[in-house]
């Protein structure tokens, strides 16, 4: 609940609409009421009058009339203006979420997996939003509806007036707090459980061509046959809760009619009342308790809104990798890459860069090599301020990277990393990537700078030819190539290659340097390989060993 109440700025935010699909919602229910109790008490008293007494039947059909066309009328209302600032609501929530999430990647949890962030960003954010609908205005409604019927009874029939109050706040607030509390840990594990089942889901659609190769489809299978078991036995068990709480209400309302109706024959038989406002009393009563029956079914929901929202909380409570400066102080127009003196260590593990110093100056290429995992990737994650070292210094032209926006020094650094991705786009809009007010031409130069020009101009769509996941349209050698090229399009005076042959074989990786020594003339390099390179690709080759470059 606390994890949600993190949420009422965004909902106070849309408050006036929200208040006028409350109002709307409102209205509804209470002309539906009015139209059951005006209906009971004109059919008893057009039956009466067949008896004998006189009737004025104008004033009741015409209230039938009108308290029909109020409700279409509010519910069509209620529906247009609820749903429009619930789908307002849905785009802050995200913003709200994207605005935390971006400077906290990429996430150093590493526990915090692909799919389970989708499923933050989908989900999570989908059950938040339907909250103030199906939880906020409902409730709101039965304790107005209630409340009003409440004292119309307390005017007509005082001696049911007490248990009907008792039996609707029963309904209306004992039996959805119940519910919370028996299904807040299902409720909580059903939103995990759903996000283990899109992991797993994703796992196997990624990793498929392995998991068939390797004869691991059917652990896969089985895992994710358990994963959707679990989720199914605890919506199960929220589906339980729910019909017990359906169960609970029925059982009021019929106990709340039943003292109604025995408290109005004794009434009836003292006089103090007559059949048809009896007949209204008892329709009135019948008709306020449907919104409780929509308090349970959304309790349900609410549940899960709680753990989707204690989910989007926890992506917002943890800290972002590092602190950007209030006042960052202007990018360098030059000068050389400093590392000076650096300690770093992952959370938790001995550090891995320690007393590490290297000055790289403009226009220079250097390479880096050394043994698998001693901090290669780690030392361009600092120098791109994905994270800040523990001690030492990482500066551009003598600034401090501290002192400096984020954005300045990606401006100032590109990266083509292992995994630098190929979106399903078209050529163009990959390269575009790199910078996107870049002219034909200039994709182009870049394109032929990468080599990959002469590829590109054969595909019968060329700059328009769509690529697909991970590239699958290009092949290995070609999609590295795409990144490279968008790299080189991007402005930066720097840029920072990691690993930007692997999985090439030896002629196209070869191919891959010659071209990464002809085409970044005029730039500083900062090559991670293990690859031997052909001579003249980089000025210098260090190796980066127990933590220090050598
Ligand atoms: N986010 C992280 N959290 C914790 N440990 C990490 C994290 N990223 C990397 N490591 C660990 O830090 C060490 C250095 O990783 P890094 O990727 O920098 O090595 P590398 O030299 O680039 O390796 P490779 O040559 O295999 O790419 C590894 O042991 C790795 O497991």
């Amino acid at each position: 609940m606390k994890a949600l109440l993190t949420f009422l700025p965004l909902f106070r935010q849309r408050s006036g609409a929200l208040a006028l699909a409350l109002l709307l919602s409102l209205i509804t229910l209470a002309s539906g009421v009015a139209l059951l109790g005006t209906s009971g008490w004109f059919i008893t008293a057009t039956a009466l009058t067949t008896l004998g007494l006189g009737f004025n039947i104008f004033v009741p059909s015409a209230m039938v009339r009108g308290l029909s066309f109020v409700r279409i009328l509010a519910r069509y209302g209620e529906r247009l203006v609820g749903h429009n600032a619930t789908l307002k609501l849905l785009s802050d929530l995200r913003g709200w979420l994207f605005a935390r999430l971006f400077p906290r990647l990429p996430l150093p949890d590493r526990s915090l997996r692909h799919g389970d962030l989708v499923s933050r960003l989908t989900a999570d954010v989908d059950a938040l939003d339907t909250a103030f609908l199906v939880a906020i205005g409902p409730l709101a409604a039965a304790i107005l509806v209630g409340g009003a019927m409440t004292t119309i009874l307390g005017v007509f029939l005082p001696a049911a007036a007490l248990p009907y109050g008792l039996a609707l706040a029963l309904a209306g607030l004992g039996v959805p707090v119940a519910m919370v509390l028996i299904g807040r840990r299902a409720g909580r594990d059903s939103v995990a459980a759903q996000a283990d089942l899109r992991m797993h889901v994703l796992d196997g659609v990624t990793g498929h061509a392995d998991l068939v190769l390797l004869g691991a489809l059917g652990r896969t299978a089985h895992d994710f046959a358990q994963a959707n078991d679990h989720s199914a036995a605890l919506r199960r068990r929220l589906g339980l809760v729910t019909t017990m709480g359906g169960l609970a209400v029925q059982v009021l309302a019929a106990l709340a009619l039943a003292g109604t109706l025995w408290a109005g024959l004794v009434a009836l038989d003292a006089g103090s009342i007559d059949g048809p406002v009896m007949a209204a009393l008892l329709l009135g009563v019948l008709g306020s308790f449907e919104v409780t029956s929509l308090i349970v079914r959304s309790t349900a929901k609410a549940t899960q809104a709680m753990a989707a929202a204690e989910r989007l909380v926890a992506l917002d409570d943890m800290p972002p990798p590092v602190i950007e400066p209030v006042h960052p102080a202007p990018l360098p127009a030059g000068g050389a890459i400093a590392l000076d003196t650096i300690r770093f260590a992952y959370p938790g593990l001995p550090a891995i860069l320690d007393g590490l110093s290297l000055r790289v100056a403009p226009g220079e290429r250097v390479a880096i090599t050394g043994a698998s995992g001693n901090g290669k990737s780690t030392l361009l994650r600092l120098l791109l301020r994905l994270a800040d070292p523990q001690s030492g210094q990482v500066s551009i032209g003598g600034i401090d990277l501290t002192t400096l926006a984020s954005h300045d020094i990606h401006a100032h650094m590109a990266l083509l990393s292992q995994d630098s991705p190929v979106f399903i786009d078209t050529i163009c809009n990959n390269l575009l990537i790199g910078r996107a007010d870049a002219g034909e031409a200039e994709l182009w130069d870049a394109l032929g700078r990468a080599q990959l020009d002469d590829h590109v101009r054969a595909l019968p769509k060329g700059l328009d030819t769509i690529v697909g996941e991970a590239g699958r349209t290009l092949s290995a050698g070609q999609a590295r190539r795409l990144c490279l090229a968008r790299a080189l399009l991007s402005n930066a005076p720097v840029l920072l290659l990691d690993e930007p042959t692997n999985a090439l074989d030896r002629d196209t990786e070869e191919a891959f340097f010659r071209v990464i020594a002809s085409g970044t003339a005029g730039r500083t390099v900062i090559l991670v390989t293990h690859a031997a390179l052909p001579p003249g690709t980089v000025d210098r080759m260090l190796v980066l060993e127990n933590g220090v470059l050598g």
